[in-house]
């Protein structure tokens, strides 16, 4: 199996299907505690990560906003004090795609490094 966290995003102008949800359930395995959401019609995958405090929070929103730029492939932050969500999802194809993946494993490796730094 391939490490998505090692992969890039590829470019995605629509006009190709959504994931059907046997691949959804394949990839989601890769990912702990990453959780599919309906919201108006269309799945996302996200999930919330926790802070000791807002500047911790903040710095991470930057980190996964750098990746996000770097793939052109962007989420949906929410920031507030001690937590993060992220979510992504492809609007060209009105659902998710393999991108959607790949991005929730960077945001993934972003968050173990960060976690690293306040441990080391
Ligand atoms: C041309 C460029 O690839 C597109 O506009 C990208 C930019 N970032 C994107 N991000 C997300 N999450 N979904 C998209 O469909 C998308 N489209």
């Amino acid at each position: 199996m391939q490490d998505l966290a090692q992969m890039r995003c590829v470019p995605c102008r629509g006009g190709e299907p959504a994931l059907s949800d046997a691949e959804i359930s394949n990839l989601l395995s890769q990912l702990p505690g990453w959780q599919i959401v309906e919201v108006d019609g269309i799945k996302r995958i996200e999930k919330t990560f926790h802070f000791d405090n807002f500047a911790h929070a903040l710095a991470f929103t930057n980190a996964v906003g750098a990746l996000a730029e770097e793939q052109d492939h962007h989420p949906q932050l929410v920031t507030e004090w001690g937590q993060v969500k992220v979510a992504f999802w492809t609007h060209a194809v009105g659902g998710l795609h393999q991108n959607d993946f790949i991005m929730a494993a960077k945001t993934e490796a972003a968050f173990a490094q960060a976690e690293g730094r306040k441990t080391s």
